[in-house]
């Protein structure tokens, strides 16, 4: 960094949902190194059911055929190449786990159609596993379940695909091998896919075999993967994400839920003075925080009224106030567009993927969102490293849905969600200069492309964000973006 004394913590993640390993390394390298992202999360690189009658769904990532690093994301040598280049750019590598279960019903392992009790010995011959590594008698979990019954919700099929029994040495030992394979290519932690779908007590057996970070690629010695465990927990079922806490970060899906009401008007943005574990939000060291995720943007997971790339304005201020709070881990969605929650990533006829376009002024083409390329979003990534572990400070707001705060000395920013202006002369903590507003416009050779603010020797800046502004809020900071 150019200042010793200032080591921002890179700590932002995005999930390049359903893009190519070759894609991701130059990805790395050309930007999101460059603009002091922190991690990525990347799509279940173990090989999957094709299923071409639904014409290639994206969901079909999350039935898994074998724990061979082959997919139509790339193959194990690009997957290496992928972690090694990334980590080389300071980015680390986050492993999509789909390890609760494999494939719906196994079309060609049925011995006759249909017929349960005829299963072939071998079910999944390439990892291997057979009928008695899976969870018998055979149920299939039902919404009342999630309600009133954490075994059947375990121990069950969810959507009918073949339970694994997390319980059984060798499907332990086969998940283990899968994911230290992963660790000794340079992975720096997990998403464990539908965690609430298996018992804390296997999960945490399961992660205490898994190997210290690889030293080989800059971690430090006895480094332990950081592991994130999805369980969708609104409240009322019978399972909480409560009992998963103790083994790992969880994905907060209340962040998402409660930030989409807030910046869509349904809650002013004066009660977010509270925000984090006094919402019923989890500790700060236990939450993965989200807007969006690959689930609920197409509105499954329960969510419902999430804020996505579609609504483009409320969204990018939901995720500005996410990255300038302090509160929990955040990570940011980077989807290809949609128009069904079916429909799978940009493909050629026979099923390849086609690599995002990168146009002239930085954005994606080729059926690509590229979030994490929005001016707003990654400068409020360079925002969250100047804040670094400085404290929330000097709330401001005007009793309705303008709102400003300080990150210590570090940054500013201020939020303007009522139909009139705002114009307010604002404590900015900041030492006395002038800055650039970082979501107006890029820093470019000390010229500011968006609104300059000039900073008073009392800290205290004239503030001002329209109503109709194209974003409704100003963030400044000082120091290096990364
Ligand atoms: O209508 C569907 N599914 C039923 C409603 C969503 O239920 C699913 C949940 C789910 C939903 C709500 C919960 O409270 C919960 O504990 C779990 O988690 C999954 C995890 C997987 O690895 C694979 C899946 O197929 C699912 C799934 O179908 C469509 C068709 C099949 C896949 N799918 C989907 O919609 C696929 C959704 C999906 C896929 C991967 C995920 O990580 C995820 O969270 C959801």
């Amino acid at each position: 960094y150019k200042n010793p004394y200032y080591a921002p913590r890179r700590s932002v993640n995005v999930h390049l949902f359903e893009w190519k390993w070759t894609d991701i390394a130059n990805e790395c390298e050309r930007f999101l190194g460059p603009k002091g992202y922190g991690g990525i999360q990347i799509s279940p690189p173990n090989e999957n059911v094709v299923l071409w009658t639904y014409n290639r769904p994206w969901w079909e990532r999350y039935q898994p055929i074998s724990y061979a690093l082959v997919t139509r994301s790339g193959d194990e040598r690009q997957f290496a190449d992928m972690v090694r280049r990334c980590n080389a750019a300071g980015v680390r590598i986050y492993v999509d786990a789909v390890i609760n279960h494999m494939t719906g019903e196994p079309p060609e392992n049925y011995g006759t159609a249909g017929n349960t009790a005829s299963y072939r010995d071998w079910y999944y011959p390439a990892v291997p596993y057979r009928r008695e590594h899976f969870n018998w008698p055979h149920c299939v979990i039902d919404g009342m379940d999630y309600v009133n019954n954490a075994w059947r919700v375990r121990n069950c099929e969810l959507v009918g695909l073949k339970d694994l029994n997390q319980a059984d040495e060798h499907v332990r030992n086969r998940i283990v091998d899968f994911m230290n394979r992963l660790i000794d290519h340079g992975v720096a932690g997990f998403r464990i896919d539908a965690a609430k779908h298996m018992w804390p007590q296997d999960l945490r057996i399961i992660y205490n075999r898994l190997k210290n970070l690889n030293t080989a690629h800059g971690f430090p010695a006895n480094a332990r993967p950081y592991i994130y465990q999805e369980v969708i927990d609104y409240g009322g079922e019978a399972i909480s994400r409560d009992e998963y806490t103790p083994l790992g970060a969880v994905t907060e899906f209340l962040a998402g839920r409660e930030l989409s009401n807030a910046f869509r008007r349904n809650n002013q943005l004066r009660w977010l003075s509270t925000w984090g574990p006094q919402w019923g939000l989890l500790s700060h060291s236990d939450s993965l925080t989200f807007i969006d995720n690959h689930d609920n943007e197409r509105g499954h997971g329960g969510g419902g009224g999430i804020l996505t790339y579609k609504e483009p304005r409320p969204y990018k201020g939901a995720i500005a106030f996410l990255l300038a709070h302090p509160y929990g881990e955040p990570q940011i969605m980077s989807s290809f567009d949609f128009w069904d929650s079916e429909v799978g990533p940009p493909m050629d006829r026979n099923g390849n993927i086609i690599s995002p376009a990168i146009n002239s002024d930085g954005t994606c083409g080729n059926g690509w969102v590229c979030q994490h390329r929005w001016r707003q979003i990654y400068a409020m990534v360079g925002f969250r490293n100047a804040a670094a572990s400085a404290a929330l400070t000097n709330w401001w707001d005007n009793g309705s849905n303008q709102i400003a705060f300080c990150r210590g000395g570090n940054a500013f920013i201020a939020f303007n969600n009522d139909l009139w202006d705002l114009n307010q002369n604002l404590q900015t903590c900041l030492p006395a200069g002038r800055y650039c507003d970082v979501i107006s416009g890029d820093k470019v050779n000390n010229s500011c492309r968006g609104k300059t603010v000039t900073v008073g020797s009392n800290g205290f800046a004239q503030i001002f964000v329209g109503a109709n502004d194209y974003d409704m809020m100003l963030a400044i900071h000082v120091g290096p973006e990364v």
